[in-house]
């Protein structure tokens, strides 16, 4: 059984008496532990179709479905681009924040919040408020929050779009350690074909508007990756041209449209 399953799925907006048709007919399958990423052009439904999966936004026509192996578990954790954290909370008040809310022992919320403050680097500024961190600090705190709630799946919604050069390698990297432990199935927007190879298991490619998935990628690469080895194998340097080759074309034509 999949992970997650999206079966003929559409989803339709309306903005100022018209239609917007913003998702169209995707059916897709996603296996435990997978890492996909969702690329595809502004507008493209990328977001709409992520909030459908937390279960912020309904579907027009189809369904999905997410695997529930453990009833104490949430089914999803979302990992925004900015503005994720909440600003009254320390660093360590926010990586508790899920476990305290299901009531879950103080001993196992500590020892949790402990262990993944420390993947992220972030043991010695635990007591900090989010406005005394920056940027990559704040989006750490972000996936240890997500780590820490043990979800069946996460969704990360550009969470690095708005770092610099170096800070998105280094959170990049400690991403993948962390996801490679435990193997957690996450569905990850990104508008940036580099950042998709060296994350991707797999890499589903949309269609401008209406949103449907074009291509389905499968990275083979071995892990662990860097973005020298990736830049360097002529595999993925022909994958990064076909999906840029389309996403200019998907650009153009939605320009015209
Ligand atoms: N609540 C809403 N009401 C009306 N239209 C909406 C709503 N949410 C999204 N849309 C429209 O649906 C389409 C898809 O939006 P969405 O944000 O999912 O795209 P995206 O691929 O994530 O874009 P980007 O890459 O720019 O973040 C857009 O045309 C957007 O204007």
């Amino acid at each position: 059984m999949s992970k997650i399953e999206i079966n003929q799925l559409s989803k339709k907006f309306i903005k100022r008496d018209k239609f917007i048709d913003a998702l169209q007919d995707i059916t897709l399958s996603i296996q435990q532990g997978e890492f996909v990423c969702l690329l595809g052009p502004s507008g493209c439904g990328k977001t709409t179709l992520l909030r459908i999966l937390a279960n912020l936004e309904k579907t027009t026509t189809g369904d999905v479905f997410i695997q529930q192996l453990d009833k104490e578990k949430p089914l999803q954790s979302m990992v925004f681009q900015e503005n994720g954290i909440i600003p009254w909370l320390t660093v360590e008040e926010n990586v508790a924040f899920g476990l305290k809310m299901r009531h879950l022992p103080r001993a196992y919320i500590k020892e949790r919040t402990e262990f993944y403050l420390s993947k992220v680097g972030l043991t010695n500024f635990k007591r900090l408020y989010p406005k005394e961190l920056s940027g990559g600090m704040k989006q750490r705190v972000s996936i240890a929050r997500a780590f820490a709630n043990d979800p069946e799946i996460l969704l990360m919604d550009e969470p690095f779009a708005a770092l610099d050069e170096q800070n998105k390698f280094i959170l990049q990297e400690e991403l993948l350690s962390i996801w490679q432990e435990t193997k957690k199935t996450v569905l990850f927007i990104t508008h940036s074909i580099d950042e998709a190879l060296l994350l991707s298991d797999r890499i589903l490619l949309m269609s401008s508007q209406p949103g449907t998935i074009v291509k389905d990628i499968t990275i083979e690469m071995e892990r662990p990756r860097s973005i020298e080895k990736v830049r360097s194998d002529s595999t993925m340097t022909d994958i990064f041209l076909d999906v840029w080759e389309h996403l200019q074309s998907e650009v153009k034509q939605a320009r015209l449209k």
